[in-house]
């Protein structure tokens, strides 16, 4: 059986990985997005996630629940350990990663490549303050990490989302077409 594809969306905080995930999603309908556990309240919305107490979190790690987990911005981020599976048994799945797990994931699917968004300090602070999500204290510390460096035996391609989201899709859909997305 030939594996899926898995595709990592990364980049800062507020570059537009989530806008981006859902624009290819209704442009492609051969991907499947995962659906992340997270140590966030349910009420703080955004994208569709699966909210635990740091406890239950804690405890689905160590029964082995998790092919990645990672943590954030204060928060525990985890990705099921049926994703590895069913990606291994043909599913292709956009996925939104920290960067620092890129060189854990590769070793983790077959078939891997990551989409690197970008965008400009100025537009970055804006769309954080125009998501209302998280405080201006937290907004100015998703700010400082936004300089992380990719490992280099990846395969990446990085487009920027300045501009405008559809051109931003398309782009990107243009550079992954031999990636099928
Ligand atoms: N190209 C774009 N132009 C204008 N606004 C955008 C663009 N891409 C995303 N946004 C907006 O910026 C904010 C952050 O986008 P989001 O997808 O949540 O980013 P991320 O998942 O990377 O943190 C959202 O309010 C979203 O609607
Ligand atoms: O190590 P980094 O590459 O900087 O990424 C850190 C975290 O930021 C994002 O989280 P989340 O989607 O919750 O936040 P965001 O929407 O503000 O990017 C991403 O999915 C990681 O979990």
């Amino acid at each position: 059986m030939t594996p899926g594809r898995v595709i990592a969306v990364v980049g800062p905080s507020g570059v537009g990985k989530d806008s981006v995930m859902a624009g290819l999603m209704a442009a492609d309908g051969s991907y499947q997005l995962v659906k992340r556990d997270i140590t966030r309240a349910a009420e703080l919305g955004g994208e569709d996630f699966t909210p635990l107490s740091p406890a239950q979190f804690a405890e689905r790690q160590d029964a082995g629940g998790y092919c990645l987990s990672w943590q954030a911005h204060g928060l525990s981020y985890g990705i099921p350990a049926r994703v590895q599976e069913q990606a291994n048994a043909g599913q292709n799945y956009l996925i939104n990663l920290s960067r620092a797990v890129l060189a854990e994931a590769h070793e983790v699917f077959a078939d891997f490549r990551v989409l690197n968004l970008t965008a400009s300090g100025e537009v970055l602070a804006k769309r954080l303050a125009g998501r209302g999500r998280e405080s201006a204290e937290d907004i100015a510390q998703r700010l400082a990490r936004s300089g992380a460096d990719l490992p280099g035996h990846l395969r990446v391609v990085t487009v920027s989302n300045d501009g405008a989201l559809a051109d931003t899709i398309a782009e990107a859909r243009a550079l992954l077409q031999p990636e099928r997305v």
